[in-house]
């Protein structure tokens, strides 16, 4: 690897899925509506859809770089590009070594396998003779803590166990490009903290790291660049910082976008017109309670219901909720306040977004984030308020829950 050249180069790079086609289905609701708003254009008798579009950039050597973005920006599309699990639709890519990659949980290694045949035919698949595979074995076993079920084949492995040891084979073998998916957050918090130290010292030994991750304290944690993609183009290239504000102002600019009804995915026979939370701050087992101002469309034959999301800052859809299961159908000819009530889980501290679909047989309005909460740290003495109870010393100060 020459210093000179970059280890990763790409030109022009772009990818298009031909969508509507089985297996190639948004998988939940805001996936769809979040196609809907990128307007997919129609081409022939197919819909076509860009997910990444026009991208050219470089990576220097010995970096670790941080790819950043919305849901369905498109890192998981480029991390898939470089390293070839699929084929790029337009321009070029040029890696100037081989690349290690740990990407979706389940691929890489053969289920039948076991994971010492699986850690040779890594090593195979790389390019590497039996030789530097036998020199790093040992370290790959002993990193990933799965001496004992060395010789069981890999599909009897925990998600953790399995990505342990995929983790440990990306990284111990030399490639010289090192390319990691989200994927590690399954794993435990110290294993989570031993492999971010392992890929700093990937990217110290002169390799570099591709990194994709929604979260912020890790992208800070381990990247010393970064890029930022949005809808599938390169938005920024630079410093973690710069990539970061991008996308915190990202959610904010999309709140405020999605308040403009108009604006929103849905047929628009009906919208919500207001969405407030009973209380914006609430305790980690509270009451949510979801209030959704629907208005009125006396042309519309029948009832619809409405259903939510609850996020958490990763996007992740952790609570559900529906109407329906109630029985709440409601008629569109007046307008409606339904309440939703979410009495469990138990939820850690951080910040929240909330969802809300109106919808019939299919979804009238989809207001993705329509409202937020936070969860504060449980205060076992809530006479006294928070700054108060800390200097008394009565609430445990240290708290692991550091949203960002
Ligand atoms: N095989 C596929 N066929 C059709 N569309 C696809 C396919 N794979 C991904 N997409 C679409 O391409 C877009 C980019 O997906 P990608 O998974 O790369 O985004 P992402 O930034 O990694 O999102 P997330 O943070 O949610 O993982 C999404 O809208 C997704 O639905």
């Amino acid at each position: 690897m020459s210093s000179s050249t970059p280890a990763v180069r790409v030109a022009g790079l772009g990818k298009t899925y031909r969508i509507g086609l089985s297996g190639d289905r948004p998988t939940t609701a805001v996936e769809a509506a979040l196609r809907w708003a990128r307007n997919p254009v129609r081409r022939g008798s197919h819909e076509l859809f860009d997910a990444l579009d026009d991208l050219t950039f470089d990576i220097p050597w010995g970096e670790a770089t941080g790819i950043i973005g919305r849901n369905g920006a498109g890192k998981s599309t480029l991390l898939k590009v470089l390293t070839r699990i699929t084929a790029p639709t337009r321009g070029r890519i040029e890696l100037n070594g081989r690349i290690g990659s740990l990407l979706e949980v389940g691929t890489g290694f053969h289920p039948e396998l076991t994971g010492r045949e699986n850690i040779y035919l890594n090593g195979a698949l790389l390019g590497m003779t039996r030789g530097e595979i036998r020199r790093h074995f040992d370290e790959i076993v002993d990193f990933s803590g799965v001496a004992q079920f060395l010789d069981t084949p890999v599909k009897r492995y925990s998600s953790g166990m399995y990505v342990r040891l995929a983790f440990s084979v990306a990284a111990h073998l030399e490639t010289e490009i090192l390319a990691i998916d989200e994927v590690l957050a399954v794993g435990d918090a110290e294993f989570q903290a031993k492999s971010l130290a392992k890929m700093r010292d990937v990217a110290k030994d002169g390799r570099t790291v591709l990194f994709v991750s929604h979260q912020v304290q890790t992208v800070t944690a381990l990247c010393t660049s970064a890029i930022y993609l949005d809808k599938g183009r390169l938005a920024y290239e630079g410093d973690v910082a710069g990539a970061l504000d991008l996308y915190r102002r990202s959610f904010e600019k999309f709140a405020l976008e999605q308040r403009d009804a108009g604006t929103r995915p849905g047929s628009g026979e009906l919208r919500a017109i207001d969405v407030e939370i009973g209380e914006d701050q609430l305790e980690p087992d509270g009451e949510k309670t979801i209030l959704v101002r629907v208005g009125a469309n006396p042309k519309l034959i029948g009832s619809y219901f409405v259903s939510c999301h609850i996020n958490d800052v990763n996007g992740s859809v952790l609570v559900q909720c529906d109407s329906r299961v109630v029985g709440g159908w409601y008629d569109a000819a007046t307008e409606h306040t339904i309440r939703l009530t979410v009495r469990t889980p138990w939820l850690k501290p951080g910040r929240y977004t909330v969802d809300v679909f109106v919808c019939k047989t299919g979804v009238l309005d989809a207001w993705e984030g329509a409202a937020g909460f936070e969860v504060l740290p449980h205060n076992p003495y809530p006479e006294l308020a928070g700054d108060e109870a800390l200097t008394k010393g009565l609430v445990l100060a240290d708290f692991d829950y550091k949203e960002d």
